[in-house]
């Protein structure tokens, strides 16, 4: 709940949910719904009214634990793309001396290697928002959370964002959360969907994607009568909850 009296707002209501590691959870729902706020509770960054949020079996300290990816990328602007990169290894406690070689695996990760040297500005904001991924991931934290990273992206380069996450995601097996607004992004990245009710948000429909992670190209994944089935079925419950 946030504020008091009659100002107070109930952001989310009763939510169950426990997420093994290795999952890519992707939460949809309506504006208002809650969906910050659940990140922002995963994350630390507010405390629960009433219940308890673990994660890996303790309470989350705000920037412990948890690397996160905003809709805007938070960036430092008179850095180059590796110095990004290099400041959030040496947040992280990683040594100067292994610090070079980490930027370079990021980046490359990223798919950002030739543009290492740029400053901030001269990147377009799908590589700027790739630098906020590779940020994210610096430090080792088991954790990955994504509020709507892709949502002021034009289509072309989100749908080019989403499929190397989605690669990122099964080769660095990190717990994600991921908030949308899209039907079509929860159901290509998650490996479970949830989608909330309006506000306060409750679970209204917890699906999960038995769709392979591995192996198939985007289009054919995308493709598949599995994936047009699931996407009906996530669509049917956000109209429903709406
Ligand atoms: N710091 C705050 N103080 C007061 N109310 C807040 C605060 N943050 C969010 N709210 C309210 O809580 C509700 C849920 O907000 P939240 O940002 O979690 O929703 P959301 O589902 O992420 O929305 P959107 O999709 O539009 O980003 C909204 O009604 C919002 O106005």
């Amino acid at each position: 709940m946030y504020g008091r009296g009659a100002d107070a707002v109930t952001a989310l209501g009763p939510v169950s949910l426990d997420v093994p590691q290795g999952s890519f959870l992707v939460i949809v729902g309506a504006s208002g719904c809650g969906k910050s706020t659940l990140l922002r509770l995963i994350a630390g960054f507010e405390r629960p009214t009433s219940g308890t949020v673990l994660t890996n079996g303790g309470r989350p300290t705000p920037g412990k634990g948890a690397g996160i990816v905003f809709q805007q990328p938070r960036l430092f602007p008179w850095k180059s793309v590796g110095g990004n990169v290099e400041l959030a290894l040496r947040y992280a406690g990683v040594p100067r001396d292994e610090r070079a070689r980490r930027v370079r695996e990021l980046l490359e990760r990223v798919g950002l290697r030739d543009v290492a040297h740029r400053r901030i500005w001269q990147l377009s904001g799908g590589q700027q928002q790739r630098v906020a991924i590779a940020r994210a991931l610096a430090a080792d934290d088991p954790l990955l959370l994504l509020d709507e990273p892709f949502a002021a992206l034009d289509a072309l380069t989100r749908e080019r964002l989403q499929e190397d996450l989605r690669l990122v995601s099964v080769q660095t097996g990190r717990t994600s959360v991921f908030v949308t607004h899209s039907v079509e992004e929860a159901v290509f990245l998650g490996s479970r969907v949830v989608v909330l009710t309006k506000r306060p948000g409750r679970v209204a429909l917890d699906l999960d994607i038995p769709l392979p992670r591995t192996g198939l190209e985007p289009d054919e994944l995308r493709a598949l009568p599995e994936y047009a089935a699931l996407r009906a079925t996530v669509s049917q419950a956000v109209r429903a909850a709406a």
